[in-house]
């Protein structure tokens, strides 16, 4: 057994298992398929190791079965040997046709996907038909993946079709995985009434396989007039955001700016604020050098929120800051993977960010999804036609802080706007994040004062904007657009922000439109959206989360993904075909969640 990755948690990562199963008659049939099998999982294991990584940088493990699996014995030494590795996702590959019952991963917990060669020496897609027939019988989702076209038996390439779905099938099971077992912090309760803050125990635990961990806002208050964090790192942070963060303009009335000093104290509170959220979710080991054993370990969260508003924001200053940078790629200790953090606590918005985040590897935007301009409103107080990809009305998207400055736009992928993964974000790159983030003193909603993190995201920017959102009766749903962030002439900007909150981050976002239903124009997407916030994800990911809420079993019930992009396990054709979002919702409700029995209510 090889060493194990661990993770920023102490854990070691999910691995990949691989499948290699054969028609067991031996004495012809077992001999000649063996080593075309075995050549299927290696190059699986290739394509898989080299095209995917962990979110925190690490390579991706592919874990092979001992020897090709024929029946129930080597299945069983199998599902022995992956519990044994820590695999989380299982890939059956095969040529040829094998005894289904027999050879099929049956464990309900593990997001499972099967390799049907296309090919016409053996029946590898007779195969692929019977396996998913009987996992469905069982109540056990699968994934069939059978290439548009046939290969030549010994042909040991792997088509570009199926490695489009082994990728996005490898990369939605790691998610599932590496969320399995970790925590949501939630730093205070419920900000402002707002629903997306109650941590649904039952979600959590029955859906994600996750805990709820709970902190009280005065846990910050302790550690900072205690001294509870590294004071070394703190002092170079406050060096960091001093010579970093630009200030902005204050733009409160004179008898609510707060003074030079007060302001100064402030960037100590919020820095401070920082550390401890931090250690707060993933521990540090330097307070156990203090004398803090219990600090140091942490609460194990992979995901955390923080109330803020308003007990602690009408009193200190709001954590603007500390969402803003935790959420970001990178801090004074340099270029890093981003913490998940949410603000106002909203802990469906923090899963939504999560998955993107485990999705694209990258920073996510936490915005308020706050107005719809339609061109004859934007006529109408600007005298300016919106133009372009804007020209049918455009989505603002802004909130107070938590946006992570990778939002701004300013890293490129190939000469475009982009967020990347922190292993290919340069140190110019984090240079101009910050040079366009300007830290404005927090308005009047904000009594405690603080700074809020105020950029417009560049446009051109290919984005998913999501959302899961709870609703009695149904249980979790998914809803997600993909579009783009635009440019609009800034004068327009500055009148259409200026009436709207000038100190916060802006992002302007127009759907793809798809000219049917929600998708018919940018004013139904906007009515649409079933909650206040939204996270904004890089790339056109609409795909990617389909198929990871379909591991979860949590419906879509709006996205514009083209059908043919739209990759779910094999069960949910037989809930329907005609209408694919009714069979989402019809499967996942007759499986139920993951964790709570799982094959059925
Ligand atoms: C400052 C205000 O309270 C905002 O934070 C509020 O409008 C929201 O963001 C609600 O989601
Ligand atoms: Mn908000």
């Amino acid at each position: 057994m090889s060493t194990p990755i661990v993770n920023r948690l102490n854990v070691p990562m999910p691995k990949i298992g691989i499948r290699p199963t054969v028609d067991g008659r031996r004495g012809g049939i077992r001999e000649s398929l063996e080593d075309i099998t075995m050549n299927m999982a290696h190059a699986v294991a290739k394509l898989l190791s080299e095209n995917i990584r962990h979110s925190n940088g690490l390579p991706v493990e592919c874990v092979i079965a001992d020897s090709c699996i024929g029946g129930v014995a080597e299945a069983a030494q199998t599902a022995e040997k992956f519990a044994r590795e820590g695999v989380g996702v299982s890939i059956t590959v095969t040529p040829s046709w094998c005894y289904p019952l027999e050879t099929m991963d049956t464990d309900p917990l593990i997001p499972k996907a099967i390799w049907g060669f296309n090919g016409t020496d053996r029946p590898g897609a007779v195969y692929l038909a019977a396996v998913l027939a009987a996992h469905n019988q069982k109540g056990l989702p699968a994934f069939g993946i059978y290439g548009k076209d046939v290969q030549d038996f010994g042909d040991d390439s792997i088509p570009a079709d199926v490695q489009e779905k082994l990728i996005r099938f490898a990369k939605a099971g790691l998610a599932v995985a590496t969320i399995r077992g970790k925590a949501y912090l939630s730093l205070g309760s419920v900000s402002m009434g707002i629903a997306g803050c109650i941590a649904d125990e039952s979600f959590f635990h029955e859906y994600l396989g996750m805990r709820n961990e709970y902190v009280d806002m005065t846990e910050f208050v302790r550690r900072m007039e205690r001294g509870i964090y590294d004071k070394e790192e703190y002092e170079k942070a406050l060096r960091w955001v001093k010579e970093h963060c630009r200030e902005g303009e204050d733009v409160n009335p004179d008898h609510l700016k707060r003074t030079r000093e007060q302001k100064d104290r402030d960037w100590e509170t919020v820095v401070k604020m920082t550390l401890i959220a931090r250690d707060l979710m993933v521990g540090n080991p330097k307070l156990a050098e203090m004398g803090y054993g219990e600090e140091a370990l942490g609460h194990h969260a992979i995901a955390a929120g923080f109330q803020g508003q308003r007990q602690w924001t009408d009193h200190y200053p709001n954590g603007d800051f500390m969402e803003a940078i935790l959420t970001s790629s990178f801090d004074w200790n340099g270029i890093r993977e981003p913490y998940i953090m949410s603000t106002e606590n909203d802990a469906l918005n923090a899963v939504t960010m999560l998955l993107g985040h485990l999705l694209t590897d990258a920073a996510q935007i936490f915005a308020d999804v706050r107005t719809y301009w339609s061109p004859e409103a934007v006529k109408r107080v600007t005298g300016k036609e919106l133009e372009g990809m804007a020209a049918g009305g455009i989505i603002h998207l802004i909130n107070s802080g938590p946006a992570a400055l990778d939002g701004t736009g300013q890293q490129t992928k190939d000469g475009a706007p982009a967020m990347k993964p922190f292993w290919e974000i340069t140190g110019e790159e984090v240079e101009k994040c910050l040079q366009v983030t300007k830290w404005c003193p927090a308005v009047d909603f904000f009594r405690g004062g603080g700074f809020s993190t105020d950029f417009q995201t560049k446009g051109g920017m290919p984005v998913t904007m999501a959302r899961i959102n709870l609703v009695k009766g149904l249980g979790p749903v998914l809803q997600l657009a993909e579009g783009y962030t635009v440019d609009i002439p800034q004068d327009v900007h500055d009148i259409l922000d200026q009436r709207t909150n000038q100190t916060w981050p802006t992002t302007w976002f127009v759907p793809n439109l798809t000219g049917e239903g929600v998708f018919k124009d940018v004013y139904s997407v906007m009515n649409n959206w079933g909650s206040n916030h939204c996270a904004l994800s890089y790339g056109h990911i609409g795909a990617d989360l389909i198929t990871l809420a379909s591991m979860l079993r949590i419906p879509v019930s709006m996205h514009n993904v083209p059908a043919e992009k739209c990759f779910r396990p094999s069960a949910w054709s037989a809930f329907g075909t005609a209408d694919a979002e009714g069979a989402d919702f019809r499967a996942c409700a007759a499986y139920g969640p993951l964790y709570a029995g799982g094959r059925g209510r």
